[in-house]
């Protein structure tokens, strides 16, 4: 099916003709009689380009268009009119409708325009994508150890069904880029990939995302909000650390999954959407369940074609290649050309245990290439960080606190900060712009901290 076009017109003859001649081409058609099913089928099936007729039964094409727009406004509409003046024209074009087309219509040149606006919904969706995900460019795939080459062949197989993934990884393995990966190519490419986090939001945060609200449907809910499920539709919700989602959202979510239905808050009537979820989880879920913090029911929803990324410690013989292709990222991404490893490099990043994964990899590479002036790293480039190794690996002191550590009193002003950024980088896993972001400094500065504090390389 190349597309589906909604015809809005009260004249059975005229719906008929545009049916007959659109579905022979291979587009899907939709019928509505006048503004009230117009409405109804838009919003619960969200064609890819609407032909209006000017005058409906129950309106006109100026009053539907800025409800349409509303809805979707990503979605083109070409008014169909028997007559056309300079003023209808020009309001109709304000109002949002992308095209005329004078009546009797004439289908050569309706099947060249619903064409051309077929491919510019389309190209829009995909633009839409990429503002949402940044370059997705990445290969999730990277060296040739027998556990990434499974990955691989089980990821391709589920590309082409709409069944929800579950992404099981340790932090910084690349849940998110295979999430991205996943939908760029897979049948929902040009669809919005739609992206949100849920780890510490409370349920009522975590459901208005989701689902959206009405004006007024509690308070501080000043105006209506779309969800991130309406924005997903036709494409992808990625939901990263599922496993953090409220018990009370659960529910919810599963009834999205099973009847493709949800209701905005406040609201009566249910949506109709069409999403493929990848959620995903660094925890043990099914234990999650046992533990009765994650509902079994939704466990086994979202768990029909599980994909477990490796760790990097269980692949060692892939690290120098990844390695490289980080470097040659940072090249670019830096500005410092022609970026090499020396030979006795790969054997020290094989030998440490990466429990920050790929992400600690990318960091030790970058602070590398920051704090040395020359193209090749060495050995003594490298910092690895064992604050990092220490907060993510299960400790009996609790995260990030080392056992050692006496009276927080007895501390100087230099030492305490020095914690500090050990524990916020810890727990942002290692990831050093987020962790800036978290301590309220630029990247740059914290790189230097991270120099005169010794953090780098003797924590
Ligand atoms: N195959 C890859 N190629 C290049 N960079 C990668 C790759 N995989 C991961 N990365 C980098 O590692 C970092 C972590 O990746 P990502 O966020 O996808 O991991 P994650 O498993 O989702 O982590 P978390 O569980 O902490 O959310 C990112 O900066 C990403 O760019």
């Amino acid at each position: 099916m190349r597309g589906r076009v909604l015809v809005v017109d009260d004249e059975p003859s005229i719906r008929f003709g545009i049916r007959h001649f659109l579905e022979a081409q291979g587009l899907a058609v939709l019928e509505a009689e006048g503004c009230r099913q117009a409405r109804t089928l838009f919003r619960q099936d969200r064609p890819d380009v609407v032909l209006l007729d000017y005058r409906l039964p129950d309106g006109t094409a100026f009053d539907l268009l800025p409800e349409l727009r509303a809805v979707d406004p990503s979605i083109p509409v070409l008014v169909l009119t028997a007559h056309v003046s300079l003023d209808t024209a020009i309001q109709a074009i304000k109002l949002g409708a992308e095209h005329f087309l004078p009546k009797p219509v004439e289908m050569p040149a309706l099947l060249l325009l619903v064409d051309r606006l077929l491919e510019a919904h389309k190209a829009r969706r995909r633009q839409q994508a990429q503002v949402a995900n940044g370059p997705g460019d990445l290969e999730p795939f990277l060296g040739e150890s027998r556990a990434i080459r499974r990955l691989e062949a089980t990821a391709r197989r589920v590309l082409d069904s709409d069944s929800p993934v579950l992404l099981q990884g340790e932090t910084g393995t690349g849940k998110g880029v295979l999430a991205t990966w996943l939908h760029l190519n897979g049948p929902r490419t040009g669809g919005p990939l739609v992206q949100l986090n849920c780890a510490g939001l409370s349920p009522q945060f975590l459901e208005t995302e989701l689902f959206g609200h009405e004006r007024g449907a509690f308070t501080g809910a000043v105006s209506r909000k779309q969800g991130l499920l309406e924005v997903a539709h036709r494409g992808t919700v990625f939901l990263d650390e599922v496993g953090d989602m409220d018990l009370q959202v659960q529910p919810k979510l599963l009834k999205v999954l099973e009847e493709k239905r949800f209701r905005r808050l406040g609201e009566v009537e249910d949506r109709v959407v069409d999403v493929r979820l990848i959620a995903a989880t660094h925890q043990d879920l099914s234990e999650a369940v046992r533990a009765q913090l994650f509902r079994g029911d939704l466990y086994f929803r979202i768990s029909t074609l599980p994909l477990r990324i490796p760790a990097l410690r269980e692949r060692p013989e892939d690290i120098p290649v990844i390695a490289r292709t980080l470097l040659a990222g940072l090249s670019r991404e830096l500005g410092r050309p022609g970026l090499e490893l020396s030979s006795g490099v790969d054997a020290a990043l094989r030998s440490y245990s990466w429990p920050g994964n790929i992400r600690e990899l990318r960091n030790v590479l970058e602070r590398a290439v920051l704090l040395s002036s020359s193209a090749t790293l060495r050995p003594a480039d490298l910092h690895f960080n064992p604050v990092i190794a220490q907060v993510l690996s299960p400790s009996p002191s609790g995260p990030g606190v080392p056992a050692s550590e006496g009276s927080e009193l007895d501390l100087t002003l230099r030492e305490v900060e020095r914690r500090h950024i050990a524990r916020v980088l810890a727990a942002e896993g290692g990831h050093v712009e987020r962790a800036a972001k978290r301590l309220g400094i630029p990247r740059s500065s914290l790189y230097q901290k991270l120099k005169t504090l010794g953090l780098s390389s003797k924590v």
